[in-house]
């Protein structure tokens, strides 16, 4: 890799994903923001439309063609809803850019199952099988080479992070897993909905789409291929009246007798190399991870169960933060550059 630095453009850079993709790209000495889109025709300045980034990024978001953001950047970061960014990849993959999609459209592997999820037929299908999953703690190896790498959800990269060290060392049963886990507002990106409202949200706190929601089939994927045997997860999701966070409680069967100090001896060694991720003696917080890359765990075991705990923001760690982990990975540096509190 040279020291030059790459070109980045960021698709769909109105929302919240990209305000925290900016942040981190305006401080990152390897990347140079060259363009961003949106649907909108006024050319709004990035500062306007996102304040925070006043005097760190000159810029107006554009709405751009993906061949014209394809001439501009070498590397095309979709922060879109699932269906735009499908619609958009075919195009920037054959002008010859690489793209991260934090979005949906490529993370599972049958099409079957995104139509069932999503309500949506796949444009794309014949590409899955050649897109690599971005979570990094997982299949660092396999991202370097990519020409697509498709970001994990934000409640998956939690629960995932969480039990993948307990599934790969057979140390908890792969069925009957409970995962009861709670979001902040942002997780819903900055599209106005009633749900969403101030009134709605404020001073409430609620379930949604128990059982039924579309990260549980993308957590089961991912932790099978963990586990290598059929992994079978209830998740369900809470709205919580904050900005952003995620905590996720799960609940576990040991497969044999186990200590809460062997279960995070199991972590820390699983995550030896992993410096976005930090086991705990205490419980994890949502405060201590907001603003940060980080994933914060722990594991208890009380009444014949394992109990995780693990707690990340729903818009760094969970979406901006790793796709700038896969950014760097991509383009050959260090997965930590652009996150000088852990020394990139
Ligand atoms: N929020 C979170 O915590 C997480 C989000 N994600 C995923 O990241 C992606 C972005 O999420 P988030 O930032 O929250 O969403 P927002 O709703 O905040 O932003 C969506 C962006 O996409 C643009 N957009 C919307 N519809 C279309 C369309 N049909 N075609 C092109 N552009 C469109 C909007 O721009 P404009 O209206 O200006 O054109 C806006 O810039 C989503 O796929 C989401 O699922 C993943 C993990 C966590
Ligand atoms: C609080 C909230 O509404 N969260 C979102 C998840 C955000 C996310 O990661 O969604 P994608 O899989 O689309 O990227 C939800 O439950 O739909």
């Amino acid at each position: 890799m040279s020291d030059a630095r790459t070109t980045v453009a960021v698709h769909g850079a109105t929302g919240y994903a990209a305000r925290e993709l900016l942040t981190i790209l305006a401080r990152h000495p390897g990347a140079e923001v060259t363009a961003l889109t949106t649907r909108r025709d006024d050319a709004p300045h990035v500062a306007d439309v996102h304040p925070s980034l006043r005097g760190r990024l000159d810029l107006h978001c554009e709405n751009l063609s993906p061949q014209q953001l394809a001439e501009r950047a070498e590397i095309v970061f979709l922060c879109t809803p699932h269906g735009a960014s499908m619609a958009v990849v075919p195009a920037l993959l054959d002008a010859g850019a690489k793209v991260v999609d934090l979005s949906a459209d490529y993370r599972l592997n049958d099409p079957a199952v995104y139509a069932e999820w999503y309500k949506l037929d796949h444009v794309d299908a014949a590409r899955l099988p050649e897109t690599v999953y971005g979570l990094p703690e997982l299949l660092r190896t396999q991202i370097p080479g990519a020409r697509l790498v498709a970001n994990p959800g934000c409640y998956t990269s939690t629960t995932i992070l969480a039990l993948a060290p307990l599934l790969a060392g057979g140390y908890i049963e792969p069925t009957g897993i409970i995962v009861d886990a709670k979001s902040g507002t942002s997780g819903a990106g900055r599209n106005p909905k009633l749900g969403t409202l101030f009134c709605e949200v404020n001073e409430n706190l609620a379930a949604y789409a128990v059982g039924d929601h579309r990260h549980q089939p993308e957590i089961e994927q991912v932790l099978s291929d963990v586990a290598q045997k059929p992994v079978d997860v209830l998740f369900t999701p809470h709205l919580v009246p904050m900005d952003r966070g995620i905590l996720a409680t799960i609940y576990a069967t040991p497969a044999e007798p186990l200590t809460a100090e062997a279960a995070r001896e199991a972590l820390s060694m699983f995550y030896a190399n992993s410096p976005f991720v930090r086991v705990l003696d205490g419980l994890p917080g949502t405060k201590a991870t907001v603003g940060t890359n980080f994933c914060d765990l722990t594991v208890r075991v009380a009444k014949g169960k394992v109990v995780v705990l693990a707690a990340l923001d729903n818009l760094v760690k969970g979406a901006a933060g790793v796709a700038v982990q896969n950014f760097n990975l991509i383009t050959g540096r260090p997965e930590i550059t652009g996150f000088p509190e852990v020394g990139g």
